[in-house]
C-alpha cells in the first residue's frame, strides 16, 4: 500500500493537503483543475520535491527521506525522459543499467520488452528517427524492464492522438497487470480516467482527494471537478 500520511505541501503561497492510501496494484487518476498541484504530488510521492510536513509510505517503509533514485518507483513524463544521442535498446536498458554495462542476460531483457512493446526491430533506431507512440513505447518498455512497484505518469501521452493513446492506456494497464505495479497517471482528459482507472484521485482546492470510484465520481462530480469538466 502506498500511504501519504497527513502531508502538507506548500511552495511559495500554494498549499496543498494530502492523506490517504492506494492499494497495492491500483490503477488510480489523478484529475483536477490546472495548477491545482497534481505534478506536485507525484514530485513529493517521486522524491525530487519535499513535503513540508507528513510521511511518503510504502509498503509499512517511510520512504520520504528516500533519495528518487533509492525510491521504489518508474516515472514517466510527456517528453518520456529519452536521450536523443543513444539508441531505442541503449534508452530501455538505462533503466536497468544506469551505466549501460548489461550482461547477456540484461540485453534478452531489453529485448524481450522490445518486442513486448511493439518495437521489436527497432533496437538501434535513435529516439528522433521514431514517431510521437513508438517514442511512448520505448518510455513504457523501460518501465516494463524496471520492473519497480510503483509507475507515476504526468501526461505522458498528452501529445498523442485518441486512438494511440487509448493503445498506450492499454498497454500501460498490460504492463502494470504484468509487473503488479500501483499506478498513478495524472491526466487532464476525464475519458483517460475512465479507460485507465478504477478509482481517481481528485486535487483541487488544496486538497488532494482519497481514490474514489471513477465512473461515479464523473457522473456526478463535486462542485470543484464540475466547473473543471465544464459540466
Ligand atoms: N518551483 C515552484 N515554485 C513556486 N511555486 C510553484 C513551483 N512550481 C509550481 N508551483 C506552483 O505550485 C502549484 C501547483 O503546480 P502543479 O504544476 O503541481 O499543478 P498541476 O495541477 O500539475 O497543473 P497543470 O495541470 O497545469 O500541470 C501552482 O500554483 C504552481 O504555480
Amino acid at each position: 500500500m502506498l500511504t501519504l500520511d497527513d502531508v502538507v505541501i506548500t511552495q511559495d503561497d500554494f498549499r496543498l493537503t494530502v492523506d490517504f492510501s492506494v492499494a497495492k496494484g491500483a490503477r488510480v487518476a489523478v484529475i483536477g483543475p490546472s495548477g491545482a498541484g497534481k505534478s506536485t504530488l507525484l514530485s513529493v510521492i517521486a522524491g525530487f520535491f519535499s513535503a513540508r510536513s507528513g510521511r511518503v509510505v510504502w509498503d509499512g517503509r517511510d520512504i520520504s527521506k528516500d533519495a528518487p533514485g533509492a525510491r521504489p518507483l518508474s516515472i514517466l513524463f510527456q517528453d518520456q525522459n529519452l536521450f536523443p544521442h543513444l539508441t531505442v535498446a541503449q534508452n530501455v536498458g538505462l533503466g536497468i543499467r544506469p551505466d549501460l554495462k548489461l550482461s547477456t542476460q540484461e540485453r534478452d531483457a531489453v529485448r524481450r520488452a522490445l518486442e513486448q512493446t511493439g518495437l521489436g526491430g527497432l533496437d538501434a533506431r535513435k529516439p528522433g528517427t521514431l514517431s510521437g507512440g513508438q517514442q511512448s513505447r520505448v518510455a513504457l518498455a523501460r518501465a516494463l524492464l524496471r520492473a519497480r512497484p510503483i509507475m507515476l505518469l504526468d501526461e505522458p501521452f498528452a501529445a498523442l492522438g485518441p486512438a494511440l493513446k487509448d493503445e498506450m492506456l492499454d498497454l500501460v494497464t498490460e504492463i502494470a497487470a504484468e509487473t503488479g505495479a500501483t499506478v498513478l497517471m495524472v491526466s487532464h482528459d476525464p475519458a483517460d480516467a475512465r479507460r485507465f482507472a478504477p478509482e481517481t484521485i481528485v486535487v483541487a482546492d488544496g486538497v488532494a482527494h482519497s481514490p474514489q470510484p471513477t465512473a461515479p465520481l464523473l457522473d456526478n462530480p463535486p462542485p470543484a471537478l464540475a466547473a473543471y469538466l465544464g459540466k
